[in-house]
Parts: C-alpha cells; sequence; structure tokens
C-alpha cells in the first residue's frame, strides 16, 4: 500500500516540529513538504535534521503552492488567516487537510464548511484522545449536574499561546451548553472584574490562565450547594497531538468530502 504523503505547514513551530518526528517514526505515513514562513532563516534545512531525526530528504520551503504534487494531505496547526489560505489551496488542488488550529472566527469556520463540500477536512481544537473522552463525558456531566449546579470552564497554557480562551475550552463551553439547552454566545462570561453581582445560574464562565511552559490543563467545575465536580484533562506531552493528527490523516485518506471532526474519526459520535 502506498504511504501517505504529508505536508506540515509551520513546520518548525512546538506542534511543526512534533509533526515532522511523529511522521518519521511512522511506516504508513512520510514527508513530502515541509513549509516555513518565506524570510525565516530555516529555509533550505532538512525538516528530519532540524528536529533530530536525521536527514529526510525534504527541505523547508516557503510556499505550499510550489510543492503540490509532493503531498496527499496537509497538517495545519498555524494561525488561522494562513490556516485559511492553505484550506483555498487544498480545494483548488483535490487535497485533504486536518486542521489544529485555534482561534477561527465565525467567518473562518463557515468557510470551512463551505469548502468541506468539495474537500475532506478535519478540524478540531484538540486532536488528543483523552479530551475526546472527556469532551463526551461533559455531556453526561452537564445534563445531570444541570439543575443545581453552576458551570466553570478554567484552562491554562504555556506564556506563548496567542489566543484565549483555548480553542479546547470554546469546545467544552458549547458541548456543556447544548446539553443544557443553552447559546453559548448568550450565555458566556469570559473572565471578571470590578463589582459584578451575584452570579447568574445561567452563565457559563472561563477563566485564562498563560503561564511558564504548561501545554495545556483543563477543567470544567460543576458547583452547587454541597458538592462540586471537576472533570479535568492535563496534558504533558505535545505528541498525544500528534498522534491524534496523524490518526486522522490515515482516517480521512479515503472519505468523501466533508468537515469532520476528531469525534469522526474517533467514532465517538
Ligand atoms: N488542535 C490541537 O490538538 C492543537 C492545536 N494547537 C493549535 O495549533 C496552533 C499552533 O500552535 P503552536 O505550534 O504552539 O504555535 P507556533 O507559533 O509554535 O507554530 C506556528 C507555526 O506556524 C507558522 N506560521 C504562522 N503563520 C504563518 C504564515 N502566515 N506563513 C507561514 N508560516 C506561518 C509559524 O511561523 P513563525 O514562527 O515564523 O510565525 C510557526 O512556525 C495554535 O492555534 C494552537 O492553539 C496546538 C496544539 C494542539
Ligand atoms: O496552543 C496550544 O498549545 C494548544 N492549543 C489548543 C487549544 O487552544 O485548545 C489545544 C491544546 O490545548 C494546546
Amino acid at each position: 500500500m502506498s504511504k501517505t504523503r504529508i505536508a506540515v505547514v509551520g513546520a518548525a513551530g512546538r506542534m511543526g516540529r512534533m509533526f515532522v518526528e511523529a511522521i518519521a517514526s511512522d511506516e504508513r505515513v512520510e514527508l513530502g513538504a515541509a513549509i516555513e514562513r518565506p524570510g525565516s532563516s530555516l529555509l533550505g534545512v532538512d525538516a528530519g535534521e532540524l528536529v533530530g531525526v536525521g536527514s529526510l530528504g525534504v527541505k523547508l520551503s516557503p510556499q505550499l503552492s510550489d510543492v503540490v504534487d509532493q503531498f496527499d494531505t496537509v497538517i495545519d496547526f498555524t494561525t488561522p488567516a494562513f490556516t485559511l489560505n492553505n484550506v483555498e489551496l487544498c480545494r483548488e488542488h483535490g487535497k485533504s487537510i486536518v486542521i489544529g488550529t485555534t482561534g477561527l472566527n465565525d467567518e473562518q469556520k463557515a468557510r470551512l464548511q463551505e469548502v468541506g463540500r468539495d474537500i475532506s477536512i478535519v478540524f478540531a481544537s484538540n486532536m488528543s484522545v483523552g479530551v475526546n473522552l472527556v469532551f463526551k463525558l461533559l455531556e453526561t456531566a452537564a445534563r445531570i449536574m444541570d439543575e443545581d449546579a453552576d458551570i466553570e470552564i478554567i484552562e491554562a497554557h504555556h506564556r506563548n499561546k496567542v489566543d484565549a480562551p483555548s480553542g479546547t475550552a470554546l469546545t467544552m463551553g458549547e458541548i456543556v451548553a447544548d446539553a443544557v439547552g443553552r447559546d453559548l454566545k448568550q450565555c458566556a462570561i469570559y473572565g471578571r472584574q470590578g463589582v459584578t453581582g451575584v452570579r447568574e445560574h445561567e452563565t457559563i464562565g472561563f477563566s485564562t490562565i498563560r503561564a511558564g511552559d504548561v501545554i495545556g490543563d483543563h477543567t470544567v467545575l460543576f458547583a452547587s450547594e454541597g458538592e462540586r465536580v471537576e472533570i479535568t484533562h492535563k496534558a504533558s506531552n505535545r505528541v498525544i497531538y500528534a498522534r491524534g493528527a496523524l490518526r486522522a490523516v490515515r482516517w480521512l485518506a479515503d472519505r468523501p468530502a466533508g468537515l469532520y471532526s476528531m469525534q469522526d474519526v474517533l467514532g465517538l459520535k
């Protein structure tokens, strides 16, 4: 069976490096292209040498459009505007794409829906198996705890993270809001300050910590009078996201066009 050739965009980023390493050690896939920002001092460097796995024969290059014959699927964990450009390129050339980028606005998400009519896309705020299990647990917890409990979502990430709350925290908010019949847009409170008044039951609060090298911690707290339930996930290595994304790449291989989530990939829907 032929190997799926993957283009990693943002290949020198925190997640990009994880993908190059993970692809190098997975016999079912191969690195087809590695893209970094035009002007980067790393252009021309072998992607394998960059991450310390030895030469892979793929040099970091500046334009995905210049290497379209070298890959079948893109893995994109970068920034929203760049991701949307890459999605358009994939549509133009009939390539599939796995997207982990967070911080997309509503318009950008709507565009993914549209493009999903033409090509296959996996888009997920968190590719780890553990977090996707937590997503399932939250549906049950929210339904059972809703009547009495206040719902708060707390997340912590490293100092270099640029979006807040995290994509995962927002997905958790959407899941619990859906489960209790609320619209997150109407009930979310993003941080509190000053004389806030008594907490309104219907609200879902978000608290964000940015500090040091925290990879990613998420807690959903259900607090009623007399008891609290906390559902927590803590990442201790970014390899969990890389493994999930490679699983998504393999799952997409024979999939018809569509916009899929990690819940689809893991059979949790
Ligand atoms: N879904 C999931 O499971 C996970 C999602 N993420 C998400 O992935 C994204 C990336 O995270 P992380 O790897 O930590 O971030 P980094 O900043 O370390 O990596 C992003 C990479 O993309 C490159 N890049 C960004 N914009 C452009 C552009 N316009 N042109 C070319 N290259 C570009 C950056 O280059 P440069 O450095 O030159 O800017 C960098 O190499 C974030 O949105 C994060 O939230 C992260 C982990 C897991
Ligand atoms: O930026 C990160 O690091 C992460 N981003 C994702 C998010 O915003 O939820 C997933 C994970 O928490 C790590």
